[in-house]
């Protein structure tokens, strides 16, 4: 049995030439022609208990519209939405608290509204004034809030009782750093107890670490869903497509069964990628800080004004731990006729810590990919560092550190 179940869902919004033929129309005056925006358009999603959904695509997508509808604060122009349990959401925290009332008040009253009686909520209430962690303003009036305040108290109170489906719209981006990493791990917790998440986010690493299948959304459809690497893979592709003009996207298991992702308009290809050691050796494996040299070779096939050659290293979450390329470093080669080489080498310290690590090539015009793109191959090679000859450290960096530490009898 799904917890989440959708068919068919549809939101059209109408939209009208002016004010003057939205009026008339509330007035049935029949002027007005209205042509209908499709936000939402036939979309089919099963969630599995306990399953973690992410949904990303580019703004205007569809996905703050098909999280309402889930949620209920939207009704659909068509299709179906069967969910089971109890669900709680964490959409534009903080908006429906009454400025008026002090945090403890709002508290009392947003509970009550999601079902809980005053004494679940007396039982409750000193576990969510710690979680927020707001001092003496969990007595205040909320106008007196800082936005992030407000961020601290309605998370707290959206996830002070386990939900069975939890619902999040970006939300934890707006709190501080330290609350984000401590609201995750209260959804990472609620996770592994079963609660079923489904989750909208532009930060790869947060879908890539929660979730098991991720959908992207295009003009209010499913354009693609799989797992989240791979479908964050397509989605970065797609950015390059201009004036809807649909890139080619290859995505193909290798040898080892990762999917790998190649996309671009094929004015250029990328012929070899190979990282090399100090030792000028073809290697897959560095030792921290051990200078490297990524050298790629890339043939052009139909005249273009300019190429730019680039790459960015990823961790394994998906996370860019360093990217650059040759127009930020002033070295963009213009003119090229078909036929033509290129060969490009860019030589840097595995100033990274120990790892696993995905190298994405890029070949294209302009600052980035989004202009115009040739050719973009997504995990072109893997590599690992270990540390065998420096002081133990942690985190994907290396930053050689002086340190002094003193005592004063
Ligand atoms: N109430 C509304 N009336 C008319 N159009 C709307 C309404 N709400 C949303 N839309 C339109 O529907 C489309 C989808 O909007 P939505 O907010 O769902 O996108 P989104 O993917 O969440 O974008 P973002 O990442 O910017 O939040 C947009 O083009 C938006 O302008």
């Amino acid at each position: 049995m799904s917890e989440i179940r959708v068919r068919n869902l549809s939101k059209g919004f109408r939209q009208y030439k002016s004010e003057w033929h939205r009026i008339a129309n509330w007035l049935y005056l029949n002027r007005a022609p209205a042509k209908t925006f499709w936000a939402v358009q036939d979309i089919s999603i099963d969630v599995s208990p306990g399953e973690a959904v992410g949904i990303i695509g580019r703004n205007g997508a569809g996905k703050s519209t098909l999280l309402k509808l889930l949620t209920g604060t939207m009704t659909p122009s068509t299709g179906e939405i069967q969910i089971g349990g109890r669900v709680s959401a964490l959409l534009e925290l903080g908006m429906g608290f009454n400025p008026e009332l002090t945090g403890r008040e709002n508290v009392y009253h947003a509970s009550s509204l999601q079902g809980f009686d005053r004494g679940q909520i007396d039982g409750r209430i000193d576990a969510i004034e710690a979680f927020a962690e707001i001092g003496t303003y969990f007595d205040a009036p909320v106008r007196t809030y800082s936005s992030g305040m407000q961020v601290r108290v309605a998370f707290a109170v959206a996830t002070a009782w386990r939900p069975d489906v939890l619902i999040v719209d970006e939300a934890l981006s707006v709190g501080d750093t330290y609350f984000q990493a401590k609201s995750f791990d209260r959804i990472r917790a609620f996770l592994a107890e079963g609660t079923t998440l489904l989750l909208v986010s532009h930060d790869r690493a947060a879908v890539q670490a929660l979730c098991s299948v991720a959908y992207l959304l295009e003009d209010g459809r499913i354009r693609t869903h799989g797992d989240p690497k791979t479908v964050f893979e397509y989605y970065n592709a797609t950015l390059s497509e201009r004036d809807g003009v649909a890139t080619a996207i290859e995505q193909q298991a290798d040898e080892s069964g990762e999917v790998v992702t190649r996309s671009g308009d094929a004015a250029a290809r990328i012929h070899s990628v190979c990282l090399m050691n100090d030792n000028d050796m073809e290697v897959d494996l560095l030792q921290v800080e051990q200078r490297a040299r990524l050298c790629i070779t890339a043939g052009v096939v139909q005249d273009i004004p300019e190429m730019v050659v680039g790459f960015v290293i990823r961790d394994r979450l998906g996370q860019p731990v360093f990217g650059t390329n040759s127009a930020y470093n002033e070295q963009v080669t213009e003119g090229l006729s078909a036929g033509a080489r290129v060969t490009a080498a860019f030589e840097f310290p595995a100033n990274l810590g120990e790892g696993g690590y995905v190298v994405s090539i890029a070949l294209h015009a302009g600052f980035d990919h989004t202009q115009r793109c040739y050719d973009w191959w997504d995990g072109a090679i893997t590599f690992e560092v270990v540390n065998s000859a420096l002081p133990k450290f942690s985190g994907s960096a290396w930053l050689p550190t002086n340190i002094t530490v003193m005592v004063d009898d």
